[in-house]
């Protein structure tokens, strides 16, 4: 099977990832049924990358569709170490302008109809999610950012909160200006369980999201409607493309240690030996050593 050491989930807008070579598509088999859509696996500067996009291409899922624990589970069986999420958001804040990006370093989850854990039946960890972004990931996709141009100033806002709701309808205003006085800076629809579900996987995990609108609590901007945020989010796929291409040949480069590489270590409770056939064929892949990743990977 093919090997990455980086993956990249592409969510509205973005279906596939320019520039990557050697492309082979794979549709991994997991305990939890197929992945969004077959992942593409290639070389990117010289990095073995799997490519997913969240939706499938053709955006066929809605949020609440979207396998969270098959993409995750399908990523680290090929090997992917360090995740990064491309995401379309609604800003909470004056300061983050429709067409600015951010990388947050909290996530709030108010979903109730996802799986949200690779664990129970017999097998139980309880990984801390206190940090949820690797600060070295978010760290790549800073540098990534600063060393690509703009055709507009575009500005990057580095940490806040990013609030997940179920959707896939867009939020009351009522409910807009309670995420606000909640203290979120962006809205979105899918990062949640996937950033706990990678946690799981020891896969470091950060997000690029890009405000496309101000969702519907300014007084003087029209509320989000889809084709607003999909025009937007468009202005700045190819910069978003180029970031995360850059951020991956510095992760390829620099292989950061990350919490989340040794998430399970403090995490998992119930002993590797008492869990039975099919729980171990979920988890024994979550448990592959870094290391062994890195040197198989090795360019
Ligand atoms: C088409 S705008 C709403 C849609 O876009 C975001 O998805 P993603 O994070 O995959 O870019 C948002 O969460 C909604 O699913
Ligand atoms: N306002 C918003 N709410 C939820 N998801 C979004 N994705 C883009 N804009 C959004």
């Amino acid at each position: 099977m093919a090997r990455a050491l980086v993956g990249v989930i592409g969510g509205s807008g973005l279906y596939e990832m320019p520039g990557l070579t050697d492309v082979q598509e794979v549709q991994v088999e997991t305990p939890f049924g197929p992945t969004s859509d077959p992942i593409l696996c290639g070389k990117l500067q010289g990095i073995p990358v799997a490519f997913l996009s969240r939706h499938g291409r053709g955006h066929r899922l809605i949020p609440s569709e979207v396998p969270y624990r098959a993409n995750i589970h399908g990523l680290r069986q090929l090997g992917v170490r360090y995740l990064l999420s491309l995401s379309a958001v609604g800003s909470l804040q004056e300061k983050v302008r429709p067409l600015d990006m951010l990388i947050p370093d909290q996530f709030i989850d108010m979903t109730h109809k996802r799986e949200g854990t690779f664990f129970g039946g017999g097998a139980v960890a309880h990984v801390s999610m206190a940090d949820p972004v690797c600060s070295a990931v978010a760290d790549c996709l800073a540098r990534a950012f600063a060393s690509t141009q703009a055709e507009q100033p575009v500005q990057l806002h580095r940490g806040g909160s990013y609030l997940c709701i179920e959707g896939p309808q867009f939020s009351t205003r009522a409910e807009s200006h309670w995420y606000r006085s909640m203290g979120a800076s962006v809205i979105g629809m899918t990062n949640m369980p996937e950033a706990k579900l990678a946690r799981e996987a020891q896969i470091a995990y950060a997000t690029l999201a890009m405000a496309t609108d101000y969702d519907c609590w300014h007084p003087r901007e029209q509320a989000v409607t889809a084709e607003v945020a999909i025009a937007n989010l468009q202005q700045n796929a190819a910069r978003a493309q180029l970031i995360a291409a850059e951020a991956i040949r510095l992760l390829g480069m620099e292989k950061p240690d990350s919490i989340a590489h040794t998430a399970l270590t403090s995490g998992l409770v119930t002993p590797v030996e008492t869990m039975s056939q099919g729980q171990l064929a979920v988890i024994k892949p979550l448990l592959e050593p870094t290391q062994s990743v890195l040197e198989e990977v090795e360019h």
